[in-house]
C-alpha cells in the first residue's frame, strides 16, 4: 500500500519517533534523488475533477451492541442534532457528490425519515434496507447506485460524524488518482500481542487504523461485492485489496472517531466545540 497525507499527496508522513532507540545520522548529504518523486502516470489522470460524480453510500444499520442503546447509535443526539444528520451534512458539502444514500433497517426507517424533514439536507437523501452485517448493508446500497451519473462510490459510517472536509476531499483526490484510496491514522502508543499468559511487543511503524470515506472506483468496489465469498471482512477496502488492487492510504485526522461506545459521544461533543472553535470566521454555531 502507499501512503499519501492530505498535506502533500506524494511524501510518505511520519509515523511518530523512529522506532530504534539509537538515533541515526544520513550517511550522504542529500542529493538530486532525495527531491520529491514525480507523481506516477495513472489511468485515472485524465479525470475531471470538478465532477460531480461520486455516489456517498452511509452504512446506518448496525445495532449498536456495544453503545448499549435500545435506539441505534446514530439516532443519539450530538450537540442536539442526530449524529448521523452530522455526518450526512459533512459529506454533503462536497460538490463531487452526486448522490447519497443510506442503508437503514426497516424498522428504523421511519425514524431516519423524520430526521430528515426536521433536518433537511440541500440534496436528496435514498434510504434502502440495511442487512445483517455491515458488509450486507453496503451491497444493498451498491445495488442502489445511479450508474448513469456515479463513476465512483465513497463509503462512510454514518457513525462517523466528525469527519473533517479537508480529509474527505483528500480521499476524493486520491481514490480518482489512484482508483482506491481509504483514510486512515497512524496507531499511536506502545502496541503488544496478547500470547497467553505473556506479550510481545509489535512494531508499530506500518501499522494504520482504517478510517472512513473509503472511495473506489465503482467497477473495482461492485466486482469485489460480487466476488465476495464470506469471509470476514470489516471494511470495504479488504475486499478491493483480496482482487489485488492496490488501495492507497490517505493520512487522516484521528479526530474523525466512530461513535462504538457511549463513552465515545463526550469525547465527539468535546471534539466537535473545538472544531467550532477553531474554524476561521467561527460563529460558534455547530457544524
Ligand atoms: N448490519 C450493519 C452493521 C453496521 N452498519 C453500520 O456500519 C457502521 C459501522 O459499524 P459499527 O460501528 O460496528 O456499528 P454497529 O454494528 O451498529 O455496532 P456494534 O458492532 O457495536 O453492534 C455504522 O454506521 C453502522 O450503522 C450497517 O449499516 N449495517
Ligand atoms: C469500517 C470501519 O469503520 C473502518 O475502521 C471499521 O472497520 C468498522 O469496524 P468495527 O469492527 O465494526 O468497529
Amino acid at each position: 500500500m502507499q501512503t499519501l497525507s492530505p498535506t502533500n499527496a506524494w511524501q510518505r508522513p511520519t509515523i511518530g519517533p523512529p522506532y530504534s532507540p539509537i538515533e541515526t545520522m544520513p550517511d550522504r548529504a542529500p542529493d538530486a534523488s532525495d527531491e520529491r518523486p514525480e507523481r506516477p502516470k495513472s489511468e485515472f489522470d485524465a479525470t475531471d475533477r470538478s465532477q460531480r460524480d461520486i455516489c456517498v453510500i452511509l452504512p446506518a444499520g448496525g445495532s449498536g451492541r456495544r453503545f448499549a442503546s435500545s435506539d441505534n447509535k446514530v439516532f443519539a443526539a450530538l450537540a442536539g442534532i442526530p449524529l448521523w444528520i452530522h455526518t450526512a451534512r459533512r459529506l454533503c458539502r462536497s460538490s463531487q457528490v452526486c448522490q447519497l444514500i443510506v442503508a437503514a433497517s426497516p424498522t428504523d426507517q421511519p425514524t431516519f425519515r423524520q430526521h430528515l424533514e426536521h433536518w433537511p439536507l440541500p440534496r436528496p437523501v435514498e434510504i434502502v434496507d440495511g442487512g445483517r452485517e455491515r458488509f450486507d448493508s453496503v451491497r444493498n446500497a451498491i445495488a442502489a447506485v445511479d450508474t448513469g451519473t456515479a463513476n465512483w462510490i465513497a463509503i462512510h459510517d454514518a457513525a462517523r460524524p466528525l469527519v473533517p472536509t479537508a480529509d474527505i476531499d483528500s480521499v476524493f483526490r486520491a481514490a480518482r488518482e489512484t482508483g482506491a484510496a481509504i483514510l486512515a491514522s497512524p496507531l499511536a502508543g506502545s502496541i503488544k500481542r496478547d500470547i497467553g499468559q505473556d506479550c510481545r511487543n509489535v512494531d508499530r511503524r506500518d501499522l494504520w487504523m482504517a478510517l472512513t470515506p473509503q472511495v473506489f472506483k465503482l467497477d473495482w468496489i461492485r466486482e469485489a461485492y460480487q466476488r465476495h465469498r464470506g469471509y470476514p471482512v470489516t471494511d470495504d477496502a479488504a475486499m478491493v485489496e483480496a482482487m489485488g488492487r492496490p488501495v492507497q492510504l490517505v493520512q487522516g485526522s484521528p479526530a474523525n472517531l466512530k461513535i462504538t461506545y457511549p463513552d465515545d459521544l463526550a469525547v465527539a461533543e468535546a471534539l466537535m466545540r473545538a472544531q467550532t472553535h477553531d474554524a476561521p470566521n467561527s460563529s460558534g454555531a455547530t457544524h
